[in-house]
């Protein structure tokens, strides 16, 4: 199929949410015994899964994470404090169960699917599925750091997964991404699709000093400059300076609004990703939740553009899909409130 018709059917797919849902849901929250809007986030959120559910009492308990691996050819270039390796490290601690994201999500009652989109190793661990489109992408601040092909099957694999999940009766997903030196592509995308500058989008990542911040902006400049992204074209922004698992996870969020999946969004790379998806499709933009406000400067800016509240400012700069995971408890607030509260016609019964 050609990239056109690719991406019309992609996007003609998703459907818009259910405002009958919404405004029953939105009724049934008014006449909880508490005054009118007093939960906040949580009658929001109540109401959204509605619309998104079609279901006027919406389901979540069936929660997953789903976290997109890829390495990045512009680490050569010096932007992470972490060496390249520690993708691979970090996979073999997902097949192990013991990174944070696992341990949160255990605590929260959630299950990880990991996925490997684009990571170097040869031979990915137990557990991890190999979905590989290519062992990490180019050096960006040389060229395109993958080509449009690349860039689509990524999409594609991410759109699959959600599918996938669907069908295995996930109510509630979130993404989140393993790959060292991701927020330098993650800056460039965000700053491209924003039009803001390459200073108020780039941040320390995984803990860059002064110098390394300095050499990060100068490097995300210099890809910029030899890639020229055409800023309306988002599959063009993310062939030349994203990466494999930020494009899976843009094609997640198409994928999930497509089945009325609702999606947690995590920190800046999986929010930079859900922008890719909205400006493929802006009909799947009501199908996102924002769930913590990361430390990355860029990550305000997105979630602005994207028109999202963070529901939770924890300090936080992990990635992963940690942050997400610790929204969920939030969602499963809403729903005991919205299920367990007494109405105000049955009070003095
Ligand atoms: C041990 C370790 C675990 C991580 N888990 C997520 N990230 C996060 O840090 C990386 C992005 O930051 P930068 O662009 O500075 O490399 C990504 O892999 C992201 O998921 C980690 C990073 C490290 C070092
Ligand atoms: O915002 C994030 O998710 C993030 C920040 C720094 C490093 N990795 C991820």
């Amino acid at each position: 199929m050609q990239e056109k018709e690719k991406l019309k059917e992609w996007t003609e797919g998703i459907p818009s949410v259910d405002a009958g849902a919404e405004r029953k849901a939105r009724a049934h929250m008014d006449q909880l015994t508490k005054p009118r809007g007093a939960l906040g986030e949580l009658e929001t959120i109540w109401i959204r899964l509605a619309g998104i559910t079609g279901q006027t009492q919406p389901q979540i308990g069936n929660k997953r994470v789903a976290v997109f691996c890829g390495d990045h050819g512009v680490t050569a270039e010096g932007v992470s404090a972490y060496p390249a390796e520690v993708t691979g490290l970090m996979m073999e601690n997902f097949s192990r169960g013991k990174a944070a994201v696992h341990v949160l999500a255990r605590r929260f009652g959630a299950r990880v699917t990991v996925v490997d989109v684009g990571s170097r190793l040869e031979n990915v661990p137990d557990g991890v599925m190999d979905r590989k489109v290519r062992r990490g992408t180019a050096n960006m601040a040389q060229g395109p750091a993958m080509s449009r092909e690349e860039a689509l099957e990524s999409i594609r694999i991410g759109m699959e997964t959600a599918e996938r999940l669907k069908k295995e009766g996930v109510q509630l997903a979130a993404t989140g991404e393993m790959g060292i030196g991701n927020t330098t592509p993650a800056a460039a995308v965000a700053g491209i699709l924003t039009g803001k500058s390459v200073e108020r989008m780039t941040g320390r990542g995984t803990g860059l000093d002064d110098a390394g911040l300095k050499r990060k902006r100068e490097v995300i400049r210099a890809s910029l400059e030899v890639n020229r992204p055409d800023p309306t074209d988002p599959l063009d922004v993310l062939a030349k300076v994203g990466g494999l698992e930020m494009g899976a996870m843009a094609g997640f969020v198409l994928g999930a609004a497509r089945h009325r999946l609702p999606v947690v969004l995590d920190g800046v790379i999986s929010t930079v990703a859900a922008l890719v998806a909205v400006r493929i499709a802006p009909q799947s933009q009501p199908y996102l939740f924002a769930s913590h406000l990361s430390v990355e400067p860029a990550h305000g800016v997105l979630l602005e553009e994207l028109d999202l509240q963070p529901l939770i400012t924890a300090g936080m700069r992990l990635g992963e899909g940690s942050g997400a995971v610790l929204a969920f408890p939030l969602f499963d607030a809403a729903e005991t409130a919205a299920r367990e509260m007494a109405t105000f016609s049955e009070l003095g019964r």
